[in-house]
């Protein structure tokens, strides 16, 4: 078990899908999303601790990156309300939920190919409270606020250790790099809350580290972590929480160890077990590290993709940059 607050914090806390949480910072109430027939999304009631890193796992098609959607604004649900960190969310279009707190960033980066890391990382920073009204109001109040900016961007380049590529273009990056900036670039509104949609996919092992190292890090700047993940080594190093999304519907919550012994976690896992196809394999729980890619089952992640890239998951996906500025995609 991981030795942080929020792991302490959650220690007592029953395993169970729905379960309160001592001091959470989104609430979700009847969250409901279909396609056509299928109920892509059926969420009761599901609380994320404050201050932890919580895992959000689940078979392929689990409803996962639907879920982020929605709390992010992306999409919009059939019903059901969600509130964070005290302002009801639900109606909130995706350009606004960043300046309540939330980022997230997406399975394919965002990074906007022919811009410099400097200006991806200013970017990142639009749409702050006040921005337009300082803007119009005060110049002089606006070159400062641009300032800050800078100062605040060459701060995390520093600690993404990027501060050397600063100034070239988004497009000469690795795919790995670009996760980084893309990480990096959604820390610049100092959010509460950051969702991280597979961060680590498509990333070469050596970045892979470097990325885990900054996300463990997030709550110790004060940051609460939702981070949707295939990988179980992964997901059993980095989280304080694990929440199991099957067929839409939280089927279970627990401590990393009590969702690896969970007996409808691994029904879950198994009955969506397609063979070859499968992303995905349990953890084993004897407490030997996880079978993902020994077992074969994992395939390599697919590389980023670079000119004009977009979130293809679904068709529908959201076509902006982290935060909220979502109307500045990168053209073709
Ligand atoms: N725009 C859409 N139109 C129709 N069906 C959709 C759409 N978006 C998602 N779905 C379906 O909703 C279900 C949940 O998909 P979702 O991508 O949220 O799952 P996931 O858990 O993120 O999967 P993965 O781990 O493969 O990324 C799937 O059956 C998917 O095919």
């Amino acid at each position: 078990m991981r030795d942080t607050p929020a792991s302490r914090a959650l220690a007592g806390v029953e395993p169970r899908p729905g379960v309160p949480k001592p001091d959470p910072i989104l609430v979700a109430d009847g969250v409901v999303r279909a396609f056509g027939g299928l109920k892509a999304v059926d969420v009761g009631h599901l609380e994320l601790q404050r201050g932890a890193i919580t895992s959000l796992i689940g078979p392929n098609g689990a409803g996962k990156t639907t879920f982020f959607n929605l709390m992010t604004g992306f999409d919009r649900p059939d019903q059901g309300t969600w509130n964070f960190d005290g302002h009801d969310l639900s109606k909130v279009p995706a350009h606004k939920v960043a300046n309540y707190g939330m980022v997230r960033t997406f399975q394919l980066t965002k990074a906007l190919t022919r811009l410099t890391v400097m200006e991806n990382m200013k970017l990142g920073a639009t749409g702050q409270r006040g921005e337009k009204f300082l803007a119009s109001m005060w110049p002089g109040a606006w070159k400062s606020q641009e300032r800050d900016i800078e100062q605040r961007a060459d701060e995390l380049l520093v600690r993404f250790r990027m501060d050397h590529m600063r100034d070239e273009m988004a497009g000469t990056l690795s795919g790995g790099q670009r996760k980084l900036l893309e990480m990096a670039r959604s820390l610049m509104v100092q959010p509460s809350m950051v969702m991280l949609d597979e961060p680590m996919a498509g990333v070469n092992p050596a970045l892979t580290q470097s990325l885990l190292e900054h996300v463990k890090d997030l709550p110790k700047f004060g940051m609460s972590v939702l981070f949707v993940e295939h990988d179980m080594d992964v997901v059993m190093d980095i989280s304080d929480w694990v929440v199991v999304m099957a067929q839409g519907q939280i089927i279970a919550e627990g401590t990393p160890e009590a969702v690896a012994k969970d007996p409808n976690v691994i029904d879950a896992y198994l009955g969506a077990d397609h063979g070859d196809e499968s992303r995905f394999t349990p953890v084993p729980f004897d407490g030997a590290p996880a079978a993902t890619a020994a077992s074969g089952a994992v395939p390599e992640a697919p590389v980023d993709t670079h000119e004009g890239e977009q979130d293809l998951a679904h068709g529908n996906g959201p076509t902006g940059p982290t935060t909220g500025s979502h109307d500045a995609e990168e053209q073709a």
